[in-house]
């Protein structure tokens, strides 16, 4: 459903009588759309049919503003009607109609996010690989340009309500369409009349089209009726679905609403279904998708939940979920909210605002539930939507702890699966008094990572944060259940006081601590400004160093990430080096600091220290021909030795 925007969003449409081309895109789809050997094409029925259902909602809604444009037409209907002998199937309905504006604007351009994104995914995948359309088809649902997988030719009759003017467009989907004046056009709506391809007359028969729309279309909120000859009877009642009684309806009918409100063709992973009452009175259906929708990751973060009013269409616009919700689809019926609710109202209603509350709250106890009841389905809506959810926990402080609740993570004890705070915090080791965790680009990647040594050599669960809005809410976000969030690779790691898992036996093993502060002092001073400070770790176990951002400071990563931004703000602060006092390369190094003698190839071992430790962070040496000068010095005095 697009609400009434298609027009500007078109604006470079032309719109005049004649012969046009079709945007670039809209050719390519035709192309597809013609030749597509799609085994599902009765979906084209669907869409016309949810077009004429639309079509007919918005006159609904305009009517309300100005009676004179039903005319006295006030039984809003989609009619289907084959006609045998002429090999045609027309889908009219009596709804808002189309200008010659808009008839140019819509069906010869992309009109809709879903069809652009259609033609972006078609881009991506090329045209090598056999059956890409086709699985992209069932993907997206291509809207009104999948009546050319059955009609190789189509026309679209419409008069725009209140309109004395009707209009004619017609093509064969190759290349071109026309426009022209048409005094045959309906009183008032649109008549797409498809001329079916020879192997496209099953769509004549009258019991295979009522069975397509019982199976896809039977919850349309608009009357569907079939014609035959001159008999015209009703074959879906286009009574509001969500007015019905849950024990009356089935999956299968709830999944075919979802897949008409939503415009989608997976299955619904979650459906709510519920009537308030109280101080205001309204019904939700809303449903999570199983699978990622198109715009998920679009810009404007908007949500396209409906709001109805007393089963009236208002708009898709209201904004009733946080847009860290934006993926929920469904709708919103209020008794309630006056009809005729301006642009202003939608904003600044206090009955649309405590509406906006209850309904969030209840989407994430929903939520909450299925994650209790049915862990494996909750993963993947999870899977799907989390780096979504997860906005929400530094967008809306009121219900962080909720989304906390609700997150999934990966972390070193279980880098495949999924772990919540909850099944942290009662693994947590003795004296651990912080949630830890590491940022990095894949949890495999992370997982890899030095800073991790000591604390898999405690035990200790360090969560793997992946997404690029992990760097952000968790900064925020206060803790969970008593205990901060803390970065591995960031400031002190108070993790002495944890005990090892398997006690190192030697205590040889470890360089006299007096011994490494030479070694570090040395190490400070050759390397001048480009550390903040050189200390020996807790954090390592087996790699000789690491670095870390002092507290206080963004995280390394983050700071990374900000400072490669176009005019970043953000400039890279000088990190500390630390020292693994356990590992024989340190030991022998700070023997070497504590030992009289020539100190430069020290030096060149305190700068290959530093480029070591930028490598095991995904970062090149600074000056490349230095490390390699000093590295070549290094092994020839190995070797003379
Ligand atoms: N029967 C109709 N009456 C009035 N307008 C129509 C009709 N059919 C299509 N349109 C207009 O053409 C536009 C494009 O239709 P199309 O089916 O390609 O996408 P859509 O319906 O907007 O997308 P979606 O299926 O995601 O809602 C619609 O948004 C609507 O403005």
């Amino acid at each position: 459903m697009t609400s009434d925007t298609a027009t500007s969003d078109t604006a470079t449409a032309t719109a005049t009588a004649g012969t046009h081309a079709f945007q670039a895109e809209v050719g390519r789809i035709l192309d597809l759309m013609v030749h597509a050997v799609y085994s599902d094409r009765e979906v084209f029925l669907r869409e016309l049919i949810s077009n004429g259902a639309d079509a007919c909602e918005k006159l609904r809604y305009a009517a309300r503003q100005d009676d004179s444009l039903l005319a006295g037409d006030t039984q809003l209907a989609v009619t289907l009607a084959p006609d045998a002998a002429a090999g045609t199937l027309t889908v009219s309905d009596n709804g808002i109609g189309m200008s010659r504006e808009e008839l140019a604007g819509n069906l010869g351009t992309i009109a809709r996010s879903g069809t652009r994104a259609f033609a972006e995914a078609l881009g991506n995948a090329g045209d090598t690989q056999p059956g890409t359309a086709e699985s992209l088809i069932g993907r997206f649902g291509i809207g009104f340009y999948s009546a050319f997988m059955v009609a190789d030719r189509v026309e679209v009759s419409s008069r725009r309500a209140g309109s004395p003017e009707g209009w004619k467009w017609s093509s064969d989907g190759r290349g071109t369409y026309t426009i022209e004046p048409d005094e045959q056009a309906p009183a008032r709506g649109t008549r797409i009349t498809l001329h079916l391809k020879e192997d496209a007359r099953e769509f004549l028969e009258p019991q295979w089209l009522e069975s397509i729309v019982a199976a896809h279309s039977a919850h349309v909120p608009v009357a569907i009726r079939l014609k035959e000859g001159e008999v015209s009877r009703e074959i879906a009642d286009g009574s509001a679905l969500w007015l019905k009684p849950k024990a009356e309806l089935t999956a299968d009918d709830y999944r075919d609403f979802y897949r008409h409100v939503a415009g989608a063709w997976d299955e619904p992973a979650l459906t709510i279904h519920y009537a308030a009452e109280g101080r205001q009175a309204y019904r939700v259906l809303l449903f999570v998708p199983s699978e990622k929708p198109f715009d998920l990751f679009d810009p404007d973060r908007k949500g396209r939940i409906r709001l109805y009013v007393r089963r009236v269409f208002i708009t898709d616009d209201a904004e009733l979920m946080p847009a860290y919700l934006r993926f929920v689809r469904g709708l919103v019926d209020s008794d309630d909210l006056p009809l005729n609710l301006s642009r202003e109202m939608l904003q600044h209603s206090p009955m649309l605002a405590q509406i906006r509350k209850a309904v969030t709250n209840r989407v994430l106890s929903e939520l909450a539930r299925l994650a209790e009841k049915d862990p494996e389905a909750y993963l993947k809506v999870w899977s799907a939507f989390g780096p979504v959810l997860k906005e929400g926990l530094y967008e809306d402080l009121e219900r962080r702890d909720s989304l906390l609740d609700l997150a999934r993570f990966r972390s070193t004890v279980a880098p495949d699966g999924w772990r919540s705070l909850k099944d942290y915090v009662a693994g947590l080791r003795p004296n651990q008094t912080a949630i830890y965790y590491l940022t990095g680009d894949s949890p495999a990647q992370a997982a890899a990572s030095p800073h991790l040594e000591g604390f898999r050599a405690r035990g200790i669960e360090v969560l793997l944060l992946t997404d690029p809005v992990d760097h952000f809410w968790v900064r925020v976000a206060a803790g969970f259940d008593g205990k901060p969030f803390r970065s591995v690779s960031q400031g002190d790691t108070d993790i002495a006081a944890i005990p090892l898992v398997a006690p190192a036996d030697d205590a040889d093993d470890t360089a006299a601590p007096a011994a490494v502060a030479t070694l570090a002092a040395f190490v400070r001073q050759t390397l001048g400004e480009t550390v903040k400070d050189v200390r020996a770790s807790d954090r390592l176990a087996e790699s000789p160093v690491c670095l870390v951002a002092g507290a206080g400071t963004l995280d390394r990563r983050l700071e990374r990430l900000l400072s490669r931004q176009d005019g970043a703000a953000v400039t890279r602060s000088a990190p500390i080096l630390e020292l693994n006092p356990r590992h024989p390369l340190i030991r022998h190094l700070a023997a070497q600091a504590t030992a009289p003698g020539d100190k430069a190839l020290l030096a060149d071992a305190a700068w290959l220290l530093y480029d070591e430790a930028c490598i095991l962070d995904g970062e090149t040496p600074s000056d490349p021909a230095a490390f390699a000068a000093r590295l070549t010095r290094l092994l020839l005095a190995r070797g003379a030795a």
